[in-house]
């Protein structure tokens, strides 16, 4: 695969850019249409603007700056979608959250994968294999940090009971939803409608299963894709995002290992957990809320049962598992 150097600046995302400011003879696009990112595949763009599916390509103007799937992005030209046409897309809108993979051997640099979806869906299987929840619990860190909800979706209850791993989340108050192959998709269906959700998991839970049955024509719309960019089929490691039939958008995320979680700040995580913030304002300054840290208010708030002790221990381990070594 052709590795896109732009990328590289992802990293200017980061809240604490410093701007350019912007030239005085800078092109006006306020009214170019706004479309969508739905994969990315060797430089060329699909979005869908209306019904229509584009192929585009980035404008000089944008420089190096990323785009990545679920952005929201200007486009001008040629917009027919029509066979062999390209469009150019000349802005992307501020993200509203952006999912990062991590740095690893292949590739040095933490990279934005996925912006703007609200919700990441932790696919994984009650057996063959069997669940992990140490991964689990770098997903939800991820999903905390990237300001998305998370959900976590345990596959082939034919083969295994969710019990124990329902336990382990439900003190974080941590949705899940149990699904097998051919049974009923209404309780996940309910979950996604009219929302953008990131599926990740490990290859062989079976989230190909749940995205066919979830989008019919997802076999389709993925090769319809390749298609228009005029590229033929290939394996694409872009993520890619699919329509649902019943309303909102499915992200799959091939190829992600793991999940960027080396510039995490505690207090951040925190604050997807009201209660547990408000109890830690009384922690001393530079508190890592960790079972080691001698005066953790935490543990006071446990003590005069302010906060119940399994979310003390769940919080805690999900801490822990933003500095172990594990995929994901
Ligand atoms: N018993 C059982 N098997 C399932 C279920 N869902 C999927 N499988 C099987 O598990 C295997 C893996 O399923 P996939 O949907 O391909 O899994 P995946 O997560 O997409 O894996 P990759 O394609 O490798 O990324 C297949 O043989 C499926 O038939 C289920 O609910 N119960
Ligand atoms: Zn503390």
């Amino acid at each position: 695969m052709v590795r896109e150097r732009d990328d590289e600046h992802d990293k200017f995302d980061r809240p604490k850019r410093r701007t350019k400011p912007r030239t005085k003879d800078r092109p006006n696009y306020d009214d170019a249409a706004i479309a969508r990112v739905v994969t990315i595949d060797r430089g060329r763009y699909t979005v869908t603007l209306d019904d229509r599916t584009i192929t585009a390509m980035k404008s000089r103007n944008l420089g190096r700056k990323g785009v990545v799937v679920g952005d929201e992005a200007r486009v001008v030209g040629d917009t027919s979608g029509d066979e062999g046409s390209l469009a150019r897309i000349v802005e992307v809108l501020p993200r509203r959250t952006v999912l990062r993979r991590s740095a690893d051997d292949d590739d040095p640099i933490e990279r934005i994968i996925v912006a703007n979806a609200d919700q990441l869906v932790i696919v994984a299987a009650l057996a063959d294999p069997p669940p992990r929840a140490g991964l689990i619990d770098r997903c939800l860190v991820a999903a905390f940090d990237a300001g998305m909800e998370p959900l976590v979706c345990l596959t082939k209850a034919d083969l295994g009971k969710p019990d124990e791993i329902l336990a382990l989340f439900e003190p974080l108050g941590v949705r899940v939803v149990v699904t097998q192959q051919g049974g009923d998709l209404g309780a996940v269906r309910d979950v996604l409608r009219d929302r953008t959700s990131v599926l990740v998991g490990h290859s062989g839970v079976g989230k190909s299963t749940l995205v066919n049955a979830l989008v019919p024509d997802a076999h389709r719309s993925v090769s319809y894709v390749n298609a228009v960019t005029g590229r033929g089929r290939h394996t694409s490691t872009s993520a890619i995002s699919l329509e649902l039939p019943f309303g909102g958008w499915i992200i799959d995320t091939p190829g992600i290992r793991s999940f960027g979680l080396a510039h995490v700040e505690i207090d951040q995580l925190i604050k997807a957990f009201p209660d547990l913030q408000d109890a830690a304002r009384d922690c001393p300054r530079g508190c890592l809320h960790s079972a080691t840290e001698p005066e953790c208010a935490l543990d006071v708030a446990v003590g005069d049962g302010t906060i119940p002790a399994e979310r003390l221990v769940s919080f805690r381990r999900i801490l822990a598992s933003m500095s172990t070594k594990d995929d994901y």
